[in-house]
């Protein structure tokens, strides 16, 4: 099979459960959000996968083949992460330099049109570039290593609202030219609400959702109004959230069918619900 199957991994530290029992297949050519609260395991996952740490238990197989200690399979996949795995003292140019050694398909002439693109300059050492220029140097990396598999935890992190657009449009651009896998973990959900094909939800160490975008964003909405109407219209719902406020009640669902809601009578209303909306009420019990 192609694509990175991750088979009942668990990881622990002292009194955590970074990761428990988890099982979830990432198919080639496709882009997912892991999505989760602080903690949830989101990193731990991504470490995992790229070998830079180790399950208790579990593993992970990457066209049918193990990751662990595997160079010929790592290779095919680049994890961009927070931690910047390069000599501080080493310059950029040198450093997509070094990228070539461990990924041949590094494409240098691309990533140098990035670096002017973003206006990143090559000849600066990796120490002296502030929080929002090594998040672009870490995605330029990303961008021109050519991998089947590409993590991206936390991408954006620190990038001005203009470049985090840029990058986006850059990444889709890539994509759509040459499809290839990609799992990107952030907390700016309607950033990506648009990119994304497929959702993976962590809690605790557990996945509470995993199916394609689509399908979550049709089937959820928001029911509002007195208590009793929203109770007898929410029955037999997957209910995954609701508020009160004085009589009235809210009730997220999701999984639903649009025609009910049709028939819901005026008292009631009813609202789509976006993605950020979904996962706020699916990780906030
Ligand atoms: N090296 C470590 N030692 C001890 N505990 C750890 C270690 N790494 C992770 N954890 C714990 O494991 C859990 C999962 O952490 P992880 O970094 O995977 O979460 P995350 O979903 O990426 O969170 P965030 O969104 O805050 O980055 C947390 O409770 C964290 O404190």
């Amino acid at each position: 099979m192609r694509g990175i199957e991750i088979k009942e991994v668990s990881k622990g530290y002292k009194d955590t459960k970074a990761l428990d029992h988890v099982s979830v297949q990432f198919e080639d050519g496709k882009i997912y959000a892991l999505l989760g609260r602080n903690g949830a395991g989101k990193s731990t996952m991504l470490n995992i996968i790229s070998n830079r740490i180790f399950p208790d238990q579990g593993e992970v197989l990457v066209d049918g083949k193990p990751a662990r200690e595997n160079d010929q399979v790592q290779q095919n996949m680049y994890l961009m992460s927070e931690q910047t795995l390069y000599p501080a003292g080493m310059k950029i140019q040198q450093a997509f330099q070094w990228s070539k050694e461990f990924y041949p398909k590094f494409d240098m002439e691309y990533a140098m049109e990035l670096a002017r693109m973003f206006g990143l300059n090559t000849k600066k050492k990796v120490r002296t570039l502030s929080t929002g220029y090594k998040s672009i140097f870490k995605l330029v990396l990303a961008l021109s290593v050519n991998v089947p598999y590409l993590f991206l935890d936390e991408p954006v992190l620190g990038l001005d609202a203009n470049h985090r657009e840029m990058f986006y449009r850059i990444l889709l651009e890539k994509y759509i030219e040459e499809p290839f896998t990609i799992v990107i973990s952030t907390h700016l959900i309607e950033e990506v609400a648009s990119v994304i094909e497929h959702v993976v939800i962590l809690k605790d160490g557990k996945i509470v959702k995993n199916c394609a975008t689509e399908e979550l964003l049709a089937g959820g909405y928001r029911i509002s109004g007195k208590k009793e109407m929203v109770d007898i219209w929410s029955q037999g719902e997957d209910v995954i959230g609701t508020e009160m406020l004085g009589t009235m009640k809210t009730a997220y669902v999701i999984g639903s069918s649009k025609e009910k809601w049709k028939k819901a009578p005026e008292e009631l209303e009813v609202a789509k619900l976006d993605l950020q909306k979904m996962f706020i009420q699916m990780t906030n019990r």
